[in-house]
């Protein structure tokens, strides 16, 4: 979990003295990360806190946000806790940084929270009934981020081949594919969708994302596209929801759960890159990789002879990106570590290898 505070301004209290806050849900690499740092350079004065939290144990989104040295974000307002989705560590994590930020001499004017890729909208907005907080804040809106290609090439539609070859190796998967399910639970707790990635996608496959996001939405909700998360502070900020309020019209595959679900069908792990002599000498391996074991997402910092600036990489299915952000720090050393994420069953020692 990582919090982030911007530049002074004007309250965003709501009447009766609550501060509003936005959940940030969407699967893996739709692009949330990149909304919310649209969002801290476009806050018009407006004092944000922001909470993002993942799921793999290296914090990359905090790191990624700090380096881009927004005016108004400092460092020392950032901090990191990574490896646990904020649906399973509520009250041991969320909690307590909630009522960090809202005992402050200061307190923020809003304040949006980045949940992992993998995590359930629900539990989190549930949160907010907790008594230690629900006179305090309000849910404002969730907001789901959705990757429009990745919807309309079906990867979020039941799959029954994957699902059987799934329940092949674990005998303890009980429902249907992981991805279509988590997709649901993220769009039906949603008051705004945003489809990502307009710039990827040919008309047709818009309609078709928007087809199967209707076909799945089992409640009314605002749609509206978007690309590089690019979307007006004003139509973010303000959805005036009190989602806490109304926790029984938000449907979730996982109701049944309670509180102790856990990623069981997904699974994270780090592997260690040293020094490359050009990008290209990872990147050449990596599309190979991500396609043979179906990696879901990649993203970290690496280390490139004869530069000073740390290397950002991102893969999201095999659309890799990678830019300088900042430099490299001493401590940092010459060496870099990426986090990989996919269904339970990666081979992690293949793929490790095939990466070396
Ligand atoms: N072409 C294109 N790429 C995008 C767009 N939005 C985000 N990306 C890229 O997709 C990758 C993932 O974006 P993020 O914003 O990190 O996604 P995320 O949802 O925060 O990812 P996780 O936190 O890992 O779940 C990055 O390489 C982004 O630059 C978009 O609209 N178009």
């Amino acid at each position: 979990m990582t919090v982030a505070s911007n530049a002074a301004g004007a309250t965003g209290k709501i009447p009766g003295g609550k501060i509003p806050a936005t959940i940030v849900t969407g699967f893996l690499g739709a692009g949330k990360t990149s909304l919310i740092q649209h969002l801290l350079k476009n806050a018009g004065g407006k004092r944000l806190a922001l909470i993002i939290n993942e799921f793999g144990e290296l914090g990359v989104d905090g790191e990624i946000v700090k380096g881009c040295k927004i005016e108004g974000c400092p460092d020392e307002n950032i901090v990191e806790l990574a490896n646990g989705c904020i649906c399973c560590t509520v009250a041991d994590d969320f909690l307590p940084t909630m009522k960090a930020l809202l005992d402050r001499a200061n307190p923020p004017d809003h304040i949006v929270i980045e949940t992992s890729g993998l995590a359930l909208p629900k539990p989190l907005v549930k949160a907010f009934n907790w008594p230690e907080i629900r006179t305090r804040v309000t849910v404002d809106g969730v907001v789901a981020v959705v990757d429009g290609p990745a919807v309309a090439a079906g990867r979020f539609a039941d799959n029954p081949d994957a699902v059987d070859a799934l329940r092949k190796s674990d005998d303890g998967l009980d429902h249907e594919s992981p991805l279509a399910e988590l997709f649901e639970d993220q769009i039906n707790c949603a008051d705004l969708i945003i489809v990502n990635k307009a710039d990827q996608m040919t008309g047709g496959e818009h309609e078709a994302a928007q087809a199967h996001i209707i076909k799945e939405l089992q409640r009314p909700a605002k749609m509206i596209t978007a690309r590089f998360g690019e979307v007006d502070p004003r139509v973010l900020l303000g959805l005036d929801a009190a989602a806490e309020a109304d926790l029984s019209a938000r449907p979730s595959h996982h109701e049944l759960e309670g509180e102790d679900h856990n990623h069981d069908d997904f699974e994270s792990f780090q592997v260690e890159i040293g020094e490359l002599a050009e990008p290209q000498q990872l990147l050449a391996k990596l599309v190979p990789a991500i396609e043979a074991h179906d990696i879901l997402r990649v993203k970290g910092f690496l280390a490139v002879a004869g530069k000073d600036m740390r290397l950002v990489l991102q893969g999201v299915g095999n659309r890799l990106q990678h830019y300088y952000d900042r430099p490299l720090e001493a401590h940092e050393g010459r060496k870099g570590r990426i986090v990989v994420i996919g269904l339970k069953g990666l081979d992690r020692a293949a793929i490790t290898a095939a990466l070396a």
